[in-house]
């Protein structure tokens, strides 16, 4: 049997390259003879520089950086002759953010215009972010104040709340500063900055916006595209990584879908068309891994190269006809399996001990 794994990360248990190593492990008990390749991949979000450097011939260069809440905070860039990948969510991170310690309307995008202002020193002259996984929502002001813009009558680097009273916006000096180079916005959704289907409504909740303050927080919002650009803030993508979409757009930007450029750079198509099945995985399998997520662009590969595509999840919180509406044709959930508690204190073991249980149905 040949298969092909390639998960995403296990948020806050695993990375996408250990999350590989217990899915191979758990297969292998009951299928020694396998021939697997292994993929780890990531949507633009936490990982993407782990994943890119395992594949992109390039240096990484340490940088600290001004974090969300403005702790120093240590990240990489991956240079690559002109090219640098920037890993947004090393500089603004949920996961960067203890849950008590959460104030997602003051948390900022500084961090990021650092990286690539480190990035630009260093002689990159094609900049591709990773969006995805932020515990920001503030438009990427910050990252556009880190770069030189300035304002009247707030702060673009004080997070969402520091747009509440702006008067104007001064992009300029931004925009002279990066003059040549070229932004590609690789982000892990599609979503519009503002409104219903915008970046505080959707993916505010899990960064700690109540829906009470879900409208004043989308007002600040859009004060901000007001005075720097209302029609960029419906561009697909600007609503990615709250905001910083936008903001990269305004630079100038190129949006590509994040786990279409991950799945270019490692080859997955060519690697899907030597197996006989493709196992994906992520923490949730939920609604959210629909558009643009790791599951639904392996499983768009799988499908186009005639294979099925298997998940593992720690949680499956989505029905079977939507699953295959996606192209998966089965997803296991490792909370059913062997329960939260041992999932979470054991989640190598349970991941292996799930990928053995696929084997068991799939291996042939
Ligand atoms: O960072 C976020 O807000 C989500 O992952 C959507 O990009």
């Amino acid at each position: 049997m040949r298969v092909l794994i390639a998960p995403d990360k296990f948020a806050g248990t695993l990375t996408a390259v250990e999350a590989a190593a217990a899915i191979e492990e758990g297969w292998r008990r009951q299928d020694p003879q396998a021939e697997v390749l292994v993929a780890p991949m990531a949507d633009g979000g936490p990982g993407f520089i782990d994943v890119l450097s395992a594949v992109v011939d390039g240096t990484l260069l340490s940088v600290t950086v001004r974090g969300p809440l403005g702790d120093d905070t240590p990240a990489t860039v991956l240079l690559a002759g002109e090219a640098a990948y920037v890993e947004t969510a090393q500089a603004c991170g949920l996961h960067l953010i203890e849950p008590k310690q959460r104030r997602p309307e003051d948390a900022t995008t500084y961090g990021v215009g650092q990286l690539i202002a480190a990035a630009v020193e260093a002689g990159a002259k094609r900049i591709i972010l990773g969006l995805g996984g932020s515990g920001t929502n503030d438009a990427g002001a910050g990252l556009l104040a880190a770069l030189g813009a300035t304002a009247t009558g707030g702060r673009l680097d004080a997070g969402a709340t520091g747009l509440a009273e702006l008067t104007a916006v001064d992009l300029e000096p931004a925009r002279e500063r990066m003059a040549g180079i070229e932004f590609v916005a690789a982000s892990d959704v599609e979503n519009p900055m503002l409104g219903l289907r915008g970046a505080t409504n959707i993916f505010g909740t899990q960064k700690g916006i109540t829906d009470e303050r879900k409208p004043a927080v989308d007002g600040w919002l859009t004060r901000f595209a007001e005075l720097a650009g209302r029609k960029t803030a419906d561009q697909k993508g600007a609503g990615a990584a709250g905001g910083l979409g936008y903001a990269l757009l305004l630079l100038g930007a190129d949006r590509i879908s994040g786990i279409d450029l991950v799945a270019d750079l490692t080859g997955l198509k060519e690697k899907a068309s030597r197996v006989d099945l493709v196992l994906s995985g992520e923490g949730a399998f939920d609604f959210q891994s629909r558009d643009g997520k790791v599951i639904a662009g392996v499983a768009k590969v799988a499908n186009d190269a005639m294979r099925p595509c298997v998940v593992l999840a720690g949680k499956v919180q989505i029905g079977s006809r939507e699953m295959r509406t996606m192209g998966v044709e089965s997803a296991y959930s490792l909370v059913d399996a062997v329960g939260e508690e041992r999932a979470f204190a054991d989640p190598h073991g349970s991941l292996a001990a799930v990928a053995e249980r696929v084997a068991r149905t799939w291996a042939r």
